[in-house]
């Protein structure tokens, strides 16, 4: 059972998509479960919309969740949680406002000290905790840590180990009574079966405060693993507020989901960066011990390429769908003769359309002739992949001509372009009535 947990408070970047592949892979791989658990418990910065967001661009990575949770309905059980904690007397009421916190840590560091949480919160006696109540303040609600060693073994890091005694007594419920996301995450991860958590090494603190939670409420932690972080090719961090290098931003420029999850899996990792076909084949790449520990530069000229490069690759049957839905004809027979043109996926529009409507034949003044002999020793139909060979055989034999000024007149009467597909493969699909029209400068 694996998850991907993200807070509905932005478009995902790629670095979201990374850490929601690696587990919708891993569970696909090995059989098992994926689900999406929307961190919406902050009502003030999660919105609608983008948990919306999150599931479509999800499912144009080709990442269909097994189940979808939403955090925000489930604040009974977190509550429940609070209260087997507060009996336990592991979760202790704090007065402090964020300026005395802050005047704290100041002084910790001028007195060259960690800036740790001092529990002064713990030494208060009932009848301060009423007098502070009765001016009005509400506490907030903080977790009293073991202070020891916390240690597990990290699918990504290798043994690690957190002294908890060097970390603030997290809080997890705030005046207002809301969750932050610690309790809820620990809550619903025991709650819904998790049994490995794959996610980015902003969480490695974070772990070793869940794991104390976790065994404070009688559960047993799952495994760990974090990946190391994805940054702009600036080096800048990425953040999901501020819309960086968004799956939805790289969608509309017309990459391929598989070459961006691809890269989003592949960068920052000891494995070559290479197309793939499809998720399963991507899935058969992964492997926790092959991502690096430092944080990687992700390149959008990377996915450029590789969105080129999965295109070239990608058999008919898998993208005949999306060809319909294009309005794009001509079979596999079309796709196998442009495939290895196309930059993006639009561009098999193009082609469809310089194959299959009328268009005028492009045809210099002084090729007109040299055109029109080429047209008329063109062979009756039916044509196949072997027609073009024949042809141009006769209108070279014919002509005197040879290379370029041979073939580019051609290319340019029939496509209007100076490169592209095949003509052998063309030819067929356009049909003799057309390549003779536009040979001749006309409408075809
Ligand atoms: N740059 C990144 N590279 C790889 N993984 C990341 C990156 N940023 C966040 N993640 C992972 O994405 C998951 C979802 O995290 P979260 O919703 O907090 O996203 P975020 O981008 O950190 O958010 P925000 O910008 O809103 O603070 C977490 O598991 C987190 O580790």
């Amino acid at each position: 059972m694996l998850r991907f947990a993200p807070s509905p408070t932005g478009l995902l970047h790629v670095g979201n998509a990374r850490t929601a592949l690696l587990n919708a892979l891993l569970a696909r791989r090995g059989g098992g479960t994926f689900i999406l658990r929307l961190d919406d418990t902050d009502t003030a910065r999660s919105r609608a919309e983008y948990a919306d967001a999150i599931a479509e661009d999800l499912a144009w990575l080709g990442i269909a969740p097994d189940a979808i949770y939403r955090q925000s309905e489930r604040l009974a059980q977190y509550a429940q949680a609070a209260a087997r904690l507060k009996a336990a007397g592991r979760l202790y009421p704090a007065y402090e406002t964020e300026d005395e916190l802050e005047l704290k840590r100041r002084l910790q560091r001028t007195r060259g000290l960690p800036p740790v949480y001092d529990r002064a919160a713990l030494a208060l006696t009932e009848a301060q905790r009423a007098a502070l109540e009765a001016q009005g303040r509400r506490p907030h609600w903080r977790f009293r840590l073991d202070h020891r060693t916390v240690s597990w073994d990290d699918g990504v890091r290798g043994p690690q180990q957190v002294e908890t005694a060097s970390l603030s007594d997290p809080v997890l419920v705030r005046e207002d009574g809301s969750f932050l996301y610690t309790l809820p995450s620990v809550v619903d991860d025991l709650a819904m079966g998790v049994t490995l958590v794959v996610r980015g090494e902003d969480h490695v603190t974070n772990t070793a405060v869940q794991i104390e939670i976790m065994d404070a409420l009688g559960g047993t932690p799952p495994r760990f693993a974090h990946h190391n972080l994805l940054t702009l090719p600036s080096g800048e961090g990425l953040s999901k507020r501020l819309g960086h290098l968004s799956l939805r931003a790289l969608r509309e420029a017309g990459e391929e989901p598989l070459a961006v999850a691809a890269a989003a899996v592949l960068v920052g990792t000891s494995q070559p960066l290479q197309p793939v076909e499809s998720l399963d084949a991507l899935a058969a790449l992964v492997d926790l011990s092959h991502i690096s520990r430092a944080p990687a530069r992700f390149d959008p000229q990377d996915v450029t390429s590789l969105t080129a490069r999965t295109l070239h690759g990608l058999p008919y049957d898998t993208v005949a769908p999306r060809l319909a839905a294009a309005g794009v004809g001509g079979g596999a027979a079309f796709w196998q003769a442009v495939r290895g043109n196309l930059a993006v996926f639009a561009d098999a529009s193009s082609w469809w359309a310089a194959c299959a409507m009328a268009q005028a034949g492009d045809v210099a003044a002084d090729d007109a002739g040299f055109l029109a002999a080429a047209a008329a020793l063109l062979p009756p139909e039916p044509w196949d992949g072997a027609t073009y060979g024949a042809w141009i055989k006769a209108v070279k034999a014919e002509s005197g001509r040879a290379g370029k000024a041979l073939f580019h007149p051609i290319r340019r009467a029939l496509t209007g372009r100076e490169t592209g597909p095949e003509l052998a493969s063309l030819l067929p699909l356009m049909g003799r009535a057309r390549v003779a029209a536009r040979l001749r400068g006309e409408v075809g």
